[in-house]
């Protein structure tokens, strides 16, 4: 959806909400973006004006290797994880730290969530930021984690942080655009592209890339690069996308843009609960008719188990008294008792011999007996 007064990129489906749609549970903002885009200054400035609007928000930080925060903040990862600690206990490099830090954090990440429903009836936001290497956030455990149980709970929407001075180029524009792309089908929450840095570069051109196909493939044939191919054809793919991508301009230096992405972040909400959550909701009514289905499959073949057991005991009796190799150790049996039986008629002679002896001589001892 567009939202800023210049913007050109065509409108998603849902621009027929009313961007004043007020959503009855607060609004989770997580902020994602490349290294250096601006994500603190973003938080520092929309902190700042809902501030000024008398909406302050609920600060969270989930930064483990930021060195000092513009903003206050509510809950603070740093509080909970010291993360030069874990790269000296672990032997971690930085990002490996900050991985493990964050995987950590989220193994409480439900006392948070506890702690923001106490405070869901006081705030209208909820504002996250997330590490600097944007990888360690979206491609890790706790990333999804985190992301899946605030979107389970409340409207959330990811911010994507662009860097739009770096991204004049066609091929960084092209990387940040598959960036931006990825995550949103990873996550498939309602989705916002801030093109930050208004103040040094206008983004009109971004908009005019994504509006105009053949205007983006000239900007490509000027860079003569290995990869302007792979970016001609990226660009015919990433159209789709585009059409439905809700862009705003931003500064974080002046301000600029602070009313439109507070409507996109309306619309985005409208986009939650008319398509996400309802998403959602079909998923959660799959997986539990899913886990249902196999506990009665498990109890079904339990009883089926149970059921069979006794005539599983009588077939085995039957197959005992059937069976070849029983009726082979029954032969052995019968010969043992026959050999037994000529032990016996041995012992029995051998004693009449002796009892005939003893009457003969009576002073014969058992140490000559015969047996
Ligand atoms: N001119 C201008 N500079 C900005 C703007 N937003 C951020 N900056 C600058 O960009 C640099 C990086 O900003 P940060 O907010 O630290 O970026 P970040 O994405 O949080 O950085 P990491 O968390 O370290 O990845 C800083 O020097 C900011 O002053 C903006 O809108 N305009």
């Amino acid at each position: 959806m567009e939202t800023d007064s210049t913007a050109t990129s065509a409108p998603s489906p849902t621009t027929t909400a009313s961007a004043s749609a007020e959503p009855k549970l607060p609004v989770c903002i997580l902020v994602l973006g490349m290294a250096g885009s601006g994500k603190t200054t973003f938080l520092q400035r929309i902190n700042a004006h809902l501030h000024s609007e008398k909406t302050p928000p609920y600060v969270v930080n989930l930064d483990p290797a930021v060195h000092e925060l513009p903003y206050p903040c509510n809950v603070d990862i740093r509080d909970t994880v010291n993360y030069k600690q874990v790269m000296k206990q672990y032997s971690l490099g930085p990002n490996g730290a900050i991985v493990t830090s964050l995987n950590l954090f989220s193994t409480t990440f439900d006392q948070l969530l506890s702690i923001l429903d106490k405070n869901q009836s006081k705030y209208r936001y909820f504002l996250f930021d997330t590490p600097g290497q944007i990888e360690v956030f979206t491609w890790s455990a706790s990333g999804t984690i985190i992301t899946e149980a605030l979107g389970a709970t409340y409207p959330t929407v990811i911010v994507y942080i662009m860097d739009t001075p770096r991204s004049a180029n066609p091929i960084t524009f092209m990387s940040n655009m598959l960036y931006a792309v990825s995550i949103l089908y990873k996550y498939r929450l309602p989705f916002i592209v801030v093109l930050n840095k208004t103040d040094i570069i206008h983004h009109r051109f971004a908009l005019e890339w994504m509006k105009d196909f053949e205007l983006f493939q000239s900007a490509i044939e000027q860079e003569h690069s290995y990869s302007t191919d792979l970016c001609r054809s990226l660009s015919l793919v990433l159209d789709e996308f585009y059409a439905n991508l809700r862009c705003v301009g931003f500064s974080s230096m002046t301000g600029d843009g602070c009313k439109e992405f507070f409507e996109a972040v309306d619309d985005a909400c409208h986009e939650y609960e008319h398509v996400y959550k309802v998403e959602y909701n079909k998923w959660q009514e799959k997986r539990s008719k899913r886990e249902h289905d196999k506990r009665e499959k498990d109890l079904k073949r339990l009883k089926n188990d149970l059921n069979t057991e006794p005539s599983l005991i009588g077939e085995k009796r039957i197959r005992y008294d059937d069976n070849e190799s029983d009726d082979d150790d029954d032969d052995e049996d019968d010969e043992d008792r026959t050999n037994n039986d000529d032990d016996y008629e041995e012992e029995e002679e051998s004693f009449k011999r002796y009892l005939a002896k003893s009457v003969k001589n009576p002073t014969t001892t058992n140490d000559n007996m015969d047996m």
